[in-house]
């Protein structure tokens, strides 16, 4: 059973040309951190940094108090969801997952169990010979969920990877994350543009403006009037819409 990491961002410096970021921030271990901010402001750079995607111009990313600055990705115990492309259009839905166990899949009879169990526990089974593009965009996010339960990493970064996806499937699959993560306790790092998914599993936030951490705190503290000023301007200008009608009426 996986337990989580701490994540440490230490003075992180990055840009690509002229968008400059720094970022300076402790993600807690085995938390459900979501991270928010206006588009633009940092938030699949941060998550690729502490993957190793990309690399810090200046300052130190720690994982578990462990210097991981000039590790590989798969030298790290990190695995990442992306919004869509994590799967090999030619491989099967059970060999999609088993890359998670072996690059090559060489698997062994505990590899082929592993597969088995986290295609049953992300309600894939009977789906194990299909290819990806026999299966629905919320299924094939349900594969890479798959994969990374294989894994097993204490840290796992989702970015947005349910934004394409209806409401009432986006709902299920954050239930399955908070599920897994009752489970398992990994810390997991999910990108959202949305703050009722923030609200619905996170216990912590980050909120990123302009390439830098705006505040950070627990979720519920966001959300209070006297919540962070620059992500209650984000909220009121930004996601009225995302109130339901009769919320939206009342505060009006
Ligand atoms: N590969 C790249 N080359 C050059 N600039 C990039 C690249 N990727 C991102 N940027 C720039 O870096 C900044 C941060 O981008 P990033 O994708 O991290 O933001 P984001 O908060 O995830 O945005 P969104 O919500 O739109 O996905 C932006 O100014 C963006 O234009």
């Amino acid at each position: 059973m996986t337990t989580g990491a701490a994540i440490r961002l230490d003075h992180v410096a990055f840009s690509y040309g002229e968008a400059a970021m720094n970022f300076d921030a402790a993600i807690e271990a085995s938390a459900i951190t979501a991270v928010m901010g206006p588009s633009g402001s940092g938030k699949s750079t941060l998550l690729n940094l502490i993957a190793g995607f990309e690399t810090p111009q200046a300052g130190r990313i720690l994982i578990s108090g462990m210097d991981v600055t000039r590790l590989e990705p798969a030298a790290r115990p990190v695995s990442m969801v992306f919004q869509e492309n994590n799967l090999f259009a030619h491989l099967s839905v059970e060999q999609n997952v088993g890359l998670g166990r072996s690059p090559a899949l060489r698997l062994a009879a505990e590899d082929r169990e592993a597969v088995a169990g986290a295609l049953d526990r992300t309600g894939l089974a009977g789906k194990e010979k299909r290819l990806p593009r026999e299966l629905s965009g919320g299924e094939r996010q349900r594969v890479a969920l798959a994969r990374v339960l294989v894994r097993d990493r204490p840290v796992l970064l989702l970015d947005e990877p349910f934004a394409a996806l209806g409401p009432a499937l986006r709902d299920d699959m954050l239930d399955l994350v908070q599920g897994v993560h009752e489970e398992r306790k990994m810390t997991v790092v999910l990108v959202t543009h949305r703050p009722e998914d923030a609200r619905r599993v996170a216990q912590r936030m980050i909120f990123l403006d302009n390439g830098t951490v705006a505040a950070s705190g627990e979720t519920e503290f966001f959300f209070e009037p006297d919540g962070p000023a620059a992500f209650r301007r984000y909220i009121g200008t930004e996601q009225k819409v995302a109130l339901p009608p009769e919320i939206a009426r009342k505060t009006t």
